[in-house]
């Protein structure tokens, strides 16, 4: 598998590097004044596939909004690179690929079905949601998006929508889904807000720091008043 990537077999002839983020983009928030080191405590993990570049975009902003939440450390990851260790490592995941036929792409699934499935039941308990890209409107990129819940779902983790609306007629409930790449603001918002959520949750129940509840903060949920 790893030289076919590099040769440009199986995940290489789909995927252009020119598309990729770095393998592991990492946001550390808080400074460690005596060492001068940053520090996380929150480990969020966007983990993605891309044929044409139009998921890693959404993943890039996704990744922006889990940064929004203090204390959290967020990695970026092409699930043609990305190790049982990157799954291993994290509190919380969001999954990301484009709508295949209605569904996941097979290199989403294979990942899943072969290279984390001998953790089966060890990495029950963390958090999940999921994000897609389609062709067009009403493609299926909330199917896409219920069938990474789905998978996430047989793993023990724990998935979740989001309430929120980001624009008047715009919200995630299901995931993030944008149509091609996220180009408007509020498209480049529903990412950024299903990584916030992300974090806010993995700060909420896992860390223990109730003030990051979404409902208990100051950040708004809602483009109008309620
Ligand atoms: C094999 C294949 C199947 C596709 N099936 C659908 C589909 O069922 N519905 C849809 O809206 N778009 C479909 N598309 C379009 C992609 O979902 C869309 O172009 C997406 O934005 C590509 O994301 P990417 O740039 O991250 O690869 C398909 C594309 C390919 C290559």
């Amino acid at each position: 598998m790893e030289s076919a990537r590099q040769t440009g077999g199986d995940f290489g002839l789909l995927n252009s590097h020119a598309h990729r983020p770095p393998r592991a983009a990492a946001f550390s928030l808080i400074e460690d004044g005596a060492a001068n080191t940053v520090t996380g405590m929150g480990k969020v993990l966007v983990l993605y596939f891309t044929a044409s570049g139009n998921t890693a975009k959404m993943a890039t902003e996704v990744a922006a909004g889990a940064a929004r939440i203090p204390q959290t450390e967020v990695r970026t990851v092409n699930v043609a690179d990305a190790t049982l260790e990157d799954v291993k490592w994290c509190d919380g995941i969001a999954l990301g690929a484009p709508t295949n036929m209605g569904t996941v792409p097979w290199e989403m699934k294979k990942f899943w079905d072969v290279t984390v499935q001998p953790a089966w039941a060890e990495i029950d308990g963390k958090l999940g949601c999921a994000f897609a890209t389609q062709g067009g409107w009403s493609g299926g990129a909330e199917l896409t998006c219920q069938t990474l819940n789905t998978i996430l779902m047989n793993y023990g983790f724990l998935v979740f929508g989001v309430t929120d609306y980001v624009a008047q007629g715009f919200t995630l409930h299901y995931g993030a889904t944008v149509a091609g790449e996220p180009r408007s603001e509020s498209e480049i918002e529903a990412c950024r807000r299903l990584g916030q959520r992300l974090a806010e949750w993995v700060a909420v129940f896992i860390d223990g720091r109730p003030e990051e509840h979404p409902l208990k903060s100051s950040r708004p949920r809602f483009p109008w008043p309620r």
